[in-house]
Formats: structure tokens, C-alpha cells, sequence
């Protein structure tokens, strides 16, 4: 049975995985302590399922759980790290290495950094989405402090490669952070293998609850430091005071497990229905597939349709939620920012639609999702002057399209 809207914007967040919800609700209701409460049951109680919940994230980035430290999510946490990184080696440095294409969790941050004295190296990316570790070395100076690049991308599923870079971090002994929001439960993250000395994600994005989301802080060789952003109790090892979100951080720990233990069979399942949403709506005239298709998630597919805005078309499906740009940013009508990194023209990144499945996609979704946007898209382009200008093969491009 398929039950409308379906839901087709998993990078935004994901639902709520019912074993999740049922690991929290003990927590929402009669085991309500303050895990920072030593001195009574309902006190341990709480300290004990935080420290769970630690165990359960560590085994699924391979890490010890002393190098969790529990936040309201990853923006929090990259404010953290980016910051308290920033305060914490001013003696070192104050320069900054990133790309343009983070989230603005990251940017923005960045851009306060920069008022505060600091310096930050904004890389551009190739026309795939990915980084060029050459201008990534040549980027670095003797004041490098930080390396900052995500480990995937939210718009466009694009994976960097952490293990280089985090070799070239080393090598110059700098420290390197990844915002892993969008790849944490999704595809195997493994702090050790992969040489990362921080790294944010966020519960809401893995069938977790919202408002909660840890920072790992690497404990040995080297032992990283951050300054707390946010002072008072004394949590967290002194990083981040605030009595902890006890239910929220169980949810974190619940979908931690879960992910590593379902990601194999739900990898399959998804990377096949997003291949076949991919292969068939690409059998659109004047359709393309955004950033690079060899190292990226396997929930996610952005899609360009040439000749219709993304907007219109999300009018057009309506049954459909999906995106077009990202969810922070879909209340303005600028272009996307990470679609014009990789070069694209502003009446193309208009035209794209952002596609994210989830283990909870059904293959009756899919096809509703293939006939429907085929439809929205023949139907808009029929009104279309521009598509009919480029059915009598008059060359738009000089006139319509500006250059890559
Ligand atoms: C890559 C990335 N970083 C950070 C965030 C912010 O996460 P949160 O909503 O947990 O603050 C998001 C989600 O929008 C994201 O996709
Ligand atoms: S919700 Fe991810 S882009 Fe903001």
C-alpha cells in the first residue's frame, strides 16, 4: 500500500526508527535522572545508559567511548571543534584549511574564526564535487592549524578521500576534523583506519532523535584538545557543560547499533532502488546527475533537468518531498552554492531536484517517484519556451545558458 506524501528527503533528516523510539521511551518517562546525579538510583540509572550509549557509537566509528563528547548535534559539534580548535592552538597558528562546499555549520564558523583574527583557505572543488589534495598541501603554511573537510557531501552525496587527506594532515602535523554528518550510519566510518583526529555527526540524520549529536576528539597520538565553547558543570570532561539529553543520547546510541548492524543489507537495498530511480530518470532528455557518481553515498542522487526550475517542479510532484538546494537554504531562491562549485550555471543548479532514500523506501515509492517526475518534468517543458527553442535545435547555450 502506498501512502502519500512520500518522503524522498532523508539528507534533511531521517524518521525516527521505531527500535529507536523504543529504546528512549523508559528514558522519557519514570527513568527521567540527571546522569550527573552520583549520589542516588535515578542518578546511575542515567549514567548508565549514557555510557551505553557511548560503547554502541564507539563500535560503529572505532573508537574508545572517553572519546565521545555528547552535543545538540553537528552543528554544535562543528562549532566545537572549528572554535575550540582555533582557541585551543592560538600559540600554534590561526590558520584554517576548507572547502567551499561545507555546510554552513562549518562556513559559518569559519567566517567567525576569521573575525577573530584567524585565516581560512576556502578550496574550490572539481566539477565531481571532489577536493584536489595537491592544492590541499600547497594550502598549507607554517601557521596551519586545522584541516577541515567534510566527509560527505549533504546536497550531493560526494565522499571525499579522508584517508589522503588525513595522511597529508599528518604528515604536517596538523590536526584534522570531518564533518561526518551525512556519512556516519550510512557507510563504514572508522576514526582509527581513517586517521581522524575530530570528526561531528548527529543522531537526527541516522533514524536517531533530533537535538542531539556527539564530537569525537581523539584521545591518543595525538591527544586532541578543543576549548569549550560552552562553560558552566563541567560535563563531557569539561568540554561541553550542560546536563546531559539523556533519552536523546540513548536514541543516539540505539541507531548507532542498529546502523552497524543492518548497514551492509540496507546499503544493498537502498544503493538499488536509488540506482534505478537514477537510470530511469535520467532517461529524461537533457538530464544530469550532479557531482561525482563513483565516490558517493548510496541513498542520494541530485539531478539536474535542464530547462525547468527546481522550484516549479517541486510544485509540480507535490506528493513528493523531496528538495531542491538544501533544507536550510530552500527558503531562498539563490542557486545552490555547492552546485555552482562544481561549476554549474545558475539556470542549471535552479533545475536540480535532491533525492535521499532511507532504509524505510519502498520500491512502490520509487516507481511512483520515476512516473511522476517524468510527467512534472514533460509537462513544465511543454510551457516552455526555452525547451521548445531547444526542440527546434536553436543553439541556446550563447544566449540562455551561461558558460560553466
Ligand atoms: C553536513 C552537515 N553538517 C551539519 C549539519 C547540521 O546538523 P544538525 O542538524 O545536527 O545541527 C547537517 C544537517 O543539516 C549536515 O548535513
Ligand atoms: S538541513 Fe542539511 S542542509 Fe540544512
Amino acid at each position: 500500500m502506498l501512502t502519500l506524501p512520500i518522503y524522498l528527503d532523508n539528507n534533511a533528516t531521517t524518521p525516527l526508527d521505531p527500535r529507536v523510539l523504543e529504546a528512549m521511551m523508559p528514558y522519557m518517562t519514570n527513568m527521567f535522572g540527571n546522569a550527573a546525579s552520583r549520589n542516588h538510583a535515578f542518578g546511575w540509572q542515567a549514567e548508565e545508559a549514557v555510557d551505553y550509549a557511548r560503547e554502541q557509537i564507539a563500535a560503529l566509528i572505532n573508537c574508545s567511548p572517553k572519546e565521545i563528547i555528547f552535543t545538540s548535534g553537528a552543528t554544535e559539534s562543528d562549532n566545537l571543534a572549528l572554535k575550540g580548535v582555533f582557541e585551543m592552538y592560538a600559540s600554534k597558528g590561526n590558520h584554517i584549511i576548507t572547502l567551499t562546499t561545507e555546510h554552513k555549520a562549518v562556513l559559518d564558523p569559519c567566517k567567525h574564526i576569521e573575525k577573530m583574527g584567524g585565516k581560512v583557505t576556502y578550496l574550490q572543488v572539481d566539477e565531481k564535487g571532489l577536493i584536489n589534495l595537491k592544492e590541499l598541501e600547497e594550502a598549507i603554511t607554517d601557521k596551519t592549524i586545522l584541516i577541515s573537510v567534510m566527509y560527505a557531501n549533504n546536497e550531493i552525496g560526494v565522499i571525499q578521500p579522508i584517508r589522503e587527506i588525513s595522511a597529508i594532515a599528518k604528515k604536517h602535523g596538523i590536526l584534522f576534523f570531518t564533518d561526518a554528518t551525512q556519512a556516519v550510519g550510512k557507510i563504514p566510518v572508522d576514526v582509527e583506519a581513517d586517521g581522524i583526529d575530530l570528526m561531528a555527526f548527529s543522531a537526527h540524520k541516522m533514524y536517531g532523535p533530533k537535538g542531539v549529536g556527539a564530537l569525537y576528539v581523539r584521545r591518543k597520538n595525538p591527544r586532541v584538545k578543543v576549548t569549550a565553547q560552552m562553560d558552566g558543570g563541567g560535563h563531557e570532561r569539561g568540554m561541553r557543560s550542560g546536563t546531559l539529553n539523556v533519552p536523546g543520547i540513548v536514541g543516539l546510541g540505539k541507531a548507532a547499533e542498529i546502523a552497524k548492524q543492518d548497514m551492509e543489507a540496507d546499503t544493498k537495498r537502498i544503493a538499488a532502488m536509488r540506482d534505478r530511480l537514477e537510470r530511469e530518470l535520467t532517461t529524461i532528455e537533457e538530464s544530469y546527475v550532479n557531482g561525482s557518481t563513483e565516490h558517493r553515498l548510496p541513498h542520494v542522487s541530485n539531478i539536474s533537468f535542464k530547462y525547468v526550475e527546481g522550484e516549479g517542479l517541486m510544485m509540480g510532484v507535490k506528493d513528493l518531498a523531496v528538495s531542491s538546494g538544501s533544507a536550510c537554504t530552500s527558503a531562498s531562491l539563490e542557486p545552490s552554492y555547492v552546485l555552482k562549485a562544481l561549476g554549474l550555471s545558475d539556470d542549471l543548479a535552479h533545475s536540480s531536484l535532491r533525492f535521499g532514500l532511507s532504509r524505510f523506501t519502498t520500491n512502490e515509492e520509487i516507481d511512483y517517484a520515476i512516473d511522476h517526475v517524468k510527467e512534472a518534468v514533460a509537462k513544465l517543458r511543454e510551457l516552455s519556451p526555452l525547451w521548445e527553442m531547444f526542440k527546434e535545435g536553436i543553439d541556446l547555450n550563447s544566449i540562455e545558458w551561461a558558460e560553466h
